[in-house]
């Protein structure tokens, strides 16, 4: 399935291939601002970024966005909350000692059953839909949805999936995708808010790159350096993931230290990366920082990166979807910084940490009045 997931969705060749469905999300995302802009209404930036993440993974595993008719995606928007509202309750329940991991499950079980029964029905409809859709164009398979059902027909394949494996595989996607690329979005908006200085520079970068008429796309952004140093630092202060666990299947020793078998260890990432024998004003917010010309060699970089920057994981159980998280939080930046004005309560936002999360998130959620910065509204042609 991981294989599947990457040559067919994650993989550097199948994002290429999805670039235009990403491309129309974003630009529904400039027009949602925009209307919100028009009406002087204040927007709340993490629920505008949640539904561009979210139906760009819906356009790209189903072929298609949530319906808008009968609200699919909003379903799918609250389920993905709930998971995660009920995640960090079972997490706590998790760490607490084996014993109150059970009752942990029982607490909450009904609470599980409720919200897994209603992403099922809402992904039996999908389904549904797109075996239809097979049946009828007899149509070469065209996204993911349709290979996993092609896959599920086949009697002689060398692993059986059945519909509740591809059921959940989506689940684990919207999840796994949605909050972390949403809080991320919010966490470095909030940063560039705050320091005036770093908005001024990435404006010039991306009107010297982009221009002032077009709207900024992600195949822009390997040609903005300072963007992507923004959005590396931005990970590295606020991680959504701050900590990634590993159970031991064997006793080991990590330099002096013998980890018995069966051990689970809590890695925490987010120490790691405000660690100040690592990191120089490790509290800062400094993109400079990550801007290649700063350091002494590229190996510096690499080494870096491989040892003490770790907001996707690391190893084979590393965050598959990094670069597809890259991409999201790169554009959703790039489009408000490029078309808008924001202006907020009071002088500065409040980067409080939310308690007991198990994604770190904001404890005020950002909100913004949005001032386009032209008349004339941006478009996607070159
Ligand atoms: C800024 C965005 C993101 C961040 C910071 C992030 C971070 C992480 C981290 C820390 C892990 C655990 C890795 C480990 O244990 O070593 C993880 C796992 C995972 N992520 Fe991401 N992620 C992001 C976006 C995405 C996206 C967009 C997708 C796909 C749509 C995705 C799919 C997954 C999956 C499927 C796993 C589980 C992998 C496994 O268990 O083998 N992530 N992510």
């Amino acid at each position: 399935m991981k294989k599947l997931i990457t040559s067919k969705l994650l993989g550097p060749q199948a994002l290429e291939r999805s670039q235009g469905v990403r491309a129309k999300e974003v630009e529904r995302f400039y027009s949602n601002l925009l209307d919100t802009a028009m009406k002087k209404e204040s927007v709340e930036i993490s629920e505008e970024a949640m539904k561009l993440v979210n139906n760009s993974i819906c356009h790209m595993i189903m072929g298609r966005s949530c319906s808008r008719e009968n609200s699919e995606a909003e379903r799918v928007r609250g389920l993905v909350k709930k998971t995660d509202s009920l995640g960090k309750k079972l997490f706590l329940a998790a760490i607490l000692r084996k014993p109150l991991k059970k009752i942990g499950i029982s607490l909450f079980k009904k609470e599980l059953t409720d919200v897994s029964s209603k992403f099922d029905e809402v992904l039996e409809k999908i389904l549904v839909e797109n075996k239809e859709k097979l049946d009828q164009e007899h149509q070469q398979d065209t996204d993911m949805m349709d290979k996993l059902l092609e896959a599920c027909r086949d009697e002689n394949a060398d692993y059986k999936i059945t519909r509740d494996h591809i059921k959940s595989l989506f689940v684990d996607l919207f999840v796994a995708g949605t909050d972390t690329s949403t809080h991320s979005i919010q966490w470095i908006m909030a940063e560039i808010i705050n320091n005036s200085y770093i908005l001024k520079r990435l404006r010039e970068e991306i009107d010297s790159v982009v221009g002032k008429t077009r709207l900024i796309q992600e195949t822009d952004l390997p040609n903005l350096p300072y963007l992507q140093a923004i959005v590396k630092e931005g990970l590295r202060l606020h991680p959504p993931v701050p900590f990634v666990l590993r159970t031991f299947e064997e006793r080991c020793m990590i330099g002096e230290f013998c980890i018995p078998e069966k051990t689970t260890l809590l890695v925490n990432g987010y120490a790691m990366m405000r660690d100040p024998e690592y990191w120089d004003d490790p509290q800062e917010f400094k993109p400079e920082r990550f801007l290649t010309s700063s350091r002494s060699s590229k190996k510096d970089e690499i080494r870096d990166e491989v040892l003490k920057f770790i907001p996707f994981g690391s190893g084979r159980r590393g965050c598959p979807g990094a670069n597809l998280g890259y991409v999201f939080v790169g554009t959703a930046i790039g489009v408000m910084v490029q078309c808008f004005d924001l202006k907020i309560k009071g002088d500065k936002v409040n980067m409080n940490e939310a308690a007991g999360a198990m994604t770190l998130s904001m404890a005020h959620p950002l909100k913004c009045t949005l001032v386009p910065r032209t008349l004339i509204p941006l478009t996607s042609s070159m």
